[in-house]
């Protein structure tokens, strides 16, 4: 007899995909210190139907653009039969690969990246509650729209503003203004709270991931060592420049001779680039000279926006823009 009860909602359906990192390392059977080798577990969440990718295992440092492409193209494959997505990830490069993600990917579903600052044979194992919190937030219904999340201790970060603050603590993610929500369990209950609402942004569709683009760390006496040789191998540069935006007097001349795009970020850990002193070198005459300012962007960050802008086909002009407009 047909019946009238609605049936039972169906399983959410999460994919988790592995790329290695500390989340997925132990100690190396040759004794030579720790390796990706075994993928974490997913601990439990038995309601839902969970489909595990690992489309490469490596220590984040050995991280390209052209993984992050393929990243890319996995979830866009795995985005429309699923209610969301899991990346582990080491988080050396984590939020350079959250961010490329973040600039490429325009898939409904959430994407929540989470690594783990302890191996699984360490007392301090940190890889199965990051792991759970992520998939909680995967699957959350107000997690869509925020653009690729990171997930670590609890808190949810933006992709755009997460960074690595510490190398060896557990909480080891912050930023500038800081986490955009946060996950906490009361029992096995998660409690997720949102401190914003999502917001549009802009996505990108690169031909190509392999515009060279060279990061410079300028100091205190820098006299543009390295520069001439970035600026002939490269196809765009990005300096982490002092302050505001601001480089010693000697870099002027080399940046005014620059057609390439030169982006100018700061190694401070916070705050704006912005084009205010007018000294040789200062802000104000660096982008005179024709220097990109990076917004907010740390350096990594801006590099990959620049790269991805470049392999896109954009002219010099037009990158301006994109950064100056902050469309991303
Ligand atoms: N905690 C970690 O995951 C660090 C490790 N070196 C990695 O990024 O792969």
């Amino acid at each position: 007899m047909p019946s009238d009860a609605t049936p039972p909602a169906r399983a959410p359906r999460l994919a988790l995909i592995h790329t290695g990192g500390t989340i997925a390392s132990r100690p190396s059977p040759d004794g030579r210190g720790l390796t990706p080798q075994t993928p974490p577990a997913l601990p439990g969440l038995e309601q839902v139907q969970v489909t595990e990718a690992q489309p490469f295992s490596l220590p984040s440092p050995h991280m390209t653009p052209a993984h992050m492409g393929q990243l890319a193209a996995l979830i866009r494959e795995l985005a429309p039969t699923h209610d969301g997505v899991v990346v582990t990830h080491g988080t050396d490069t984590l939020e350079e690969t959250a961010f490329a993600l973040h600039l490429m990917l325009d898939v409904k579903v959430p994407v929540v990246l989470t690594g783990s600052m302890r191996h699984a044979e360490e007392i301090s194992w940190d890889g199965p509650a990051n792991l759970l919190d992520a998939a909680h937030v995967a699957l959350h219904p107000h997690s869509p729209g925020r653009g690729p999340l990171v997930v670590i201790g609890g808190d949810i970060f933006d992709a755009r503003t997460v960074t690595k603050i510490h190398t060896t603590a557990v909480d080891a993610f912050g930023g500038y203004p800081g986490p955009i929500g946060r996950i906490d369990r009361e029992g096995h209950t998660p409690r997720l709270h949102y401190f914003a609402m999502p917001e549009p942004r802009a996505t990108y569709h690169p031909a190509h991931l392999h515009a060279r683009v060279e990061i410079l760390y300028a100091y205190a006496g820098w006299t543009g060592e390295g520069y001439a040789e970035a600026a002939n191998r490269a196809d765009g540069l990005v300096i982490a420049a002092l302050g505001t935006g601001n480089l010693p007097a000697e870099l002027l001349p080399l940046i005014q001779g620059t057609e390439k795009p030169v982006v100018i970020a700061t190694r401070t850990h916070a705050g704006p680039v912005l084009p205010v002193y007018g000294y040789a070198g200062g802000g104000a005459t660096l982008v005179e000279a024709g220097a990109i300012p990076a917004s907010f962007l740390n350096a990594h960050k801006a590099r990959l926006l620049l790269l991805i802008l470049l392999g896109q086909g954009l002219t010099r002009e037009q990158i301006q823009t994109v950064f100056d407009r902050d469309e991303f």
